[in-house]
């Protein structure tokens, strides 16, 4: 089944369970980047990026490296932000037409429950055949391989 991994990732945890996914499902990866950078410093990025996802915006992003209307699966990753998706990813929610398309979604977190956003995936995207919550994903490097092992097996078990 042609799959696209589509992601943001600010601080590389999403990345790297991105890239993971991609890897294991022979899937091509899109990162998602908006054409004005959020703030890096600590500080910044909390105040800006929070407001951005509490508020639902929908930054522009760069034009996609891949046709998402191509692929018959598609798996998006993103950081919690306040409990919410980052908002990059309202911007491609926005643009695509998930119809018809088999979807399961990765989250990255400090800890906190992403509970809030797979809610806010499901009630977009309708269905999704497997969702995996990680916390720290490249400090817990051996556990994020296992996690995403498993969620492989999971999403590709849907398959059969
Ligand atoms: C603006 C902002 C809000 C965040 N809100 C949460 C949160 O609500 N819960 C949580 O556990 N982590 C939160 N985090 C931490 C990130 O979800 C976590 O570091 C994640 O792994 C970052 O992914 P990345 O490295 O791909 O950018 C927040 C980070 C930022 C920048």
């Amino acid at each position: 089944m042609k799959t696209l991994v589509v992601y943001y990732s600010m601080d590389g945890n999403t990345k790297f369970a991105a890239e993971l996914i991609a890897r294991d499902l022979s899937a091509d990866i899109m990162p998602l980047e908006p054409i004005k950078n959020y703030p890096r410093s600590t500080i910044g990025k909390y105040i800006l990026c929070g407001k951005a996802a509490t508020f639902g915006e929908k930054p522009k992003l760069k034009p996609y490296l891949y046709d998402p209307a191509d692929y018959e699966r598609i798996i998006i990753g993103t950081p919690v932000w306040n409990s919410r998706l980052a908002a990059p990813i309202n911007t491609f929610l926005k643009n695509s037409d998930m119809k018809n398309k088999t979807t399961s979604a990765f989250f990255s977190s400090a800890g906190g429950d992403a509970g809030k956003c797979i809610a806010k995936l499901n009630e977009k995207l309708g269905h999704m055949e497997g969702t995996l919550s990680l916390i720290n994903a490249k400090k817990n490097e051996e556990l994020t391989q296992k996690r995403v092992g498993e969620f492989v097996d999971q999403i590709n078990a849907c398959l059969k």
